[in-house]
């Protein structure tokens, strides 16, 4: 199966690093800069006491070799245009395509260029970052892909898709209900990433102060308002797991959406808080902490933008 991995990033370098460690047939799609240094460097999985040095093949838009069986899209919200334009010659009649964005909106982006029966639902269960050096640096050891169609039906090009993806040196779940579980984790990070930022800190220092616990409280409950308004409600036994995770006393845990907040790089605001908040007001669901979150990720990117 021909795999197209787009964006060699902190997502996508570690799951297709570990589809060619594998020996799948795979090419990742990048621009330019990214093209430079995976060719200077080699594309390098660091952390957890592994040092992996891959030669990674890569294409531009323009060298784009035919269309790919697979395509997983790895770019984040403020590539998210780009790469729908970019990727499009890769597409042909029987291409499946897995986004692993955080959030929903990627859905009706692939959707409305490529066709209901394209695009799969799917999801990164990873911590990953891109260090100084342009290598892939692994914060926790979770490497989970799911993927599944959106309406829950499994056909023989989707466990062709399960076959080509598993036994790769990550975690792999063909799943029956991929848009509760996207569902789900966006309550998830959209909770993390509320806590963290309207906090300033971890969830263990936000934990520790008066308040912490209660605003771990609100924030979740209202993504999951969200979620359960949209028709996705999120169990009762996940939301205890998330809660336990938002409230971990001395948790060094924080989202990549607040690591790229420190560390004055765009944030996906409209991908993770202004699109919930949208569909929250079209549900007539108040969600005025998530919202404050979106004026003030939106404040953060106007200002990067303008620097
Ligand atoms: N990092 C994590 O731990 C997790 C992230 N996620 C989610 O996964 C998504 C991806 O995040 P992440 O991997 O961290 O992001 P990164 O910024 O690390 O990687 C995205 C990559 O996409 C590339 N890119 C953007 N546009 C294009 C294009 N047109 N063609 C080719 N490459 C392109 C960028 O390359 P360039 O250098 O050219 O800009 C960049 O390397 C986000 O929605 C995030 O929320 C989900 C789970 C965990
Ligand atoms: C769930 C978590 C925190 C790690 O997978 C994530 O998705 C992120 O940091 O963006």
């Amino acid at each position: 199966m021909r795999i197209l991995v787009v964006g060699a990033g902190a997502t996508g370098g570690y799951f297709g690093g570990r589809l060619a460690q594998a020996g799948r047939d795979v090419t990742f799609l990048v621009r330019e800069g990214r093209a430079r240094t995976l060719r200077e460097r080699g594309l390098r999985i660091v952390g957890l006491g592994e040092q992996t040095v891959l030669e990674p093949r890569l294409v531009t838009a323009d060298t784009i070799d035919g269309p790919y069986d697979l395509i997983l899209v790895t770019v984040k919200e403020s590539g998210l245009t780009g790469a729908v334009a970019d990727l499009a010659p890769a597409v042909g009649p029987d291409t499946l395509i897995v986004p692993v964005l955080n959030g929903m909106r990627q859905i009706d982006v692939l959707v409305e260029r490529f066709g209901e029966q394209a695009v799969l639902g799917g999801i990164a269960y990873v911590m990953t970052t891109i260090d100084a050096d342009g290598d892939i640096l692994r914060l926790a050891g979770m490497h989970r892909l799911a993927y599944g169609r959106r309406d829950g039906s499994v056909d023989d090009q989707v466990r062709a898709v399960h076959a080509a993806l598993s036994d790769a040196g990550f975690d792999t779940a063909l799943s029956e209900r991929i848009l509760g579980a996207m569902w789900s984790k966006w309550t998830f990070i959209a909770a993390l990433g509320a806590v963290c930022v309207l906090g300033g800190g971890t969830v263990g220092e936000v934990g520790a102060v008066p308040g912490g616990t209660a605003l771990a409280e609100a924030v979740l409950a209202e993504a999951a308002s969200v979620a359960a308004a949209a028709g996705h409600p999120v169990s009762e036994q996940e939301i205890g797991v998330y809660r336990g995770m938002l409230t971990a006393q001395g948790s060094d845990d924080t989202s990549s959406l607040f690591r790229d907040l420190s560390a004055g790089l765009p944030v996906e605001a409209e991908q993770i808080f202004g699109d919930l908040v949208a569909r929250a007001e079209a549900l007539d669901v108040a969600v005025p902490s998530l919202a404050a979150v979106a004026v003030r990720l939106r404040v953060h990117n106007a200002r990067v933008a303008k620097e």
